[in-house]
């Protein structure tokens, strides 16, 4: 139904940090990037943000779930509606909870939000719910953005190996060959979520200071980490797994439970090496060592971690935009690039990404009636 050639989709991501909506414009034919376009955000307010978290770790069908759809599907409708020259719509949607090993007793994700709703209200075609197939095949459901980071290397004109480090509330890592012939091929990708980033931190910042986030970094600088804490976090199972793996938001209950006796400076610090070290930790599994590592999400505003990471690991460590890339747009960007390979039939996902079996194309088109 999509025209062959390069087409302008708009993409949105709802993170798990639950602070707002991102919407950006790509003009892709589902495998260069041809030109960046628009990009916006709509926060949620707090009584929006009250009623997603209360639906958080819940499954479809349970109670809250569907209250936090409606706030979910409201903002895309008011973010995307301004995105009038998009031709696609790619919907995330909110992940409330993501089990793709099966521990709560079957293999499922679960992204709030209908596509299908969204494709009514906004009149044109909306590709949704990237990552149950992807699950449903035996594979991790995430990290996506992978493809998207071969395709933005490239299109930066990258040379050599590089990796690219989302710091949301979770992290994640894509180590990429930007030589490849394309994503999909063996050898051009490897990509995992690391650890947790920004999620334990903010908790910390909250419960002690009311605030939402530490700014810039300026607590965790005033401090000391205590490093036995950190090798203690870091003997968790889950790094002594293979990658491809990825992370629920809520899977290190025992992180901000561990910084309870230290001062608010020094909590601060620890939680911050921790992240960095479970970063550097991630490296180990790379086929070779990358060039440099480019790292976009909110974290990058956070100068302790920046400065944790440099010190951790043997390359530079710069933001995407020293690429010329915009680091709060990118997961944003990245689901109008997949919204368009899903309509042309091209796998968003595979086995050195998510570790599913073979090659897959995540992912419902929903065109309104
Ligand atoms: N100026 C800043 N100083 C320190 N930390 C910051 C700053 N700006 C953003 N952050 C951190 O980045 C987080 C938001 O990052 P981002 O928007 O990339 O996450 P997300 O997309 O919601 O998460 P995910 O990628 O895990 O889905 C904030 O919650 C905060 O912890
Ligand atoms: C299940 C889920 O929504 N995972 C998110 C989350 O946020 C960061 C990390 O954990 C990553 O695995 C993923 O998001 C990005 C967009 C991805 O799929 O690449």
């Amino acid at each position: 139904m999509l025209k062959p050639g390069p087409v302008w989709a708009a993409g949105a991501m709802s993170g798990t940090s639950l602070d707002g909506v991102d919407a950006a414009m790509v003009l892709t034919d589902g495998q260069r990037i041809l030109d960046f376009g628009r990009t916006d955000y709509r926060p949620y307010s707090e009584t929006e943000q009250e009623v997603l978290r209360a639906a958080l770790g819940r499954w479809p069908g349970e109670p809250g779930v569907e209250a936090a759809a409606e706030v979910v599907e409201t903002a895309h409708a008011e973010l995307l509606a301004g995105m009038v020259d998009a031709r696609l719509i790619g919907f995330h949607g909110q992940t409330l909870a993501h089990d793709p090993q099966g521990m709560s007793g079957a293999r499922r994700t679960h992204q709030a939000g209908s596509g299908r709703v969204l494709a009514e209200v906004l009149g044109r075609p909306v590709v949704w719910d990237f990552r149950s197939t992807d699950v449903e095949l035996g594979g991790q459901g995430a990290p996506l953005v992978p493809f998207f980071h071969f395709a933005a290397a490239q299109w930066a004109g990258l040379s050599a190996p590089v990796a690219f480090l989302n710091l949301g509330g979770v992290a994640n890592v894509t180590w990429l060959d930007p030589r490849a012939a394309g994503p999909e091929v063996a050898g051009a990708l490897l990509a995992f979520d690391t650890g947790p980033a920004n999620a334990p931190i903010n908790d910390l910042v909250h419960a002690r200071l009311g605030g939402a986030r530490d700014e810039g970094g300026a607590l965790a600088l005033a401090g000391r980490a205590d490093m036995d804490l950190v090798e203690r976090f870091l003997a968790h199972p889950f790094f002594l797994r293979i990658p491809p793996k990825s992370l629920d938001r809520n899977e290190f209950p025992d992180l901000l439970k561990s910084v309870e006796r230290l001062s608010d400076a020094d909590a601060a610090a620890t939680l911050t090496a921790a992240a960095a070290a479970a970063v550097a930790r991630g490296f180990e599994h790379f086929p070779e060592p990358p060039a440099a590592l480019y790292v976009a999400g909110g974290g990058r505003m956070n100068a302790a971690l920046m400065v944790e990471l440099a010190r951790r690991l043997n390359c530079p460590v710069a933001p995407v935009e020293d690429l010329g890339l915009d680091g709060d747009m990118l997961e944003a960007q990245a689901f109008a690039y997949l919204a368009v390979r899903v309509a042309r039939g091209l796998p968003t996902s595979g086995p050195s990404t998510t570790g599913v079996a073979a090659l897959v194309g995540g992912g419902q088109l929903s065109a309104p009636s």
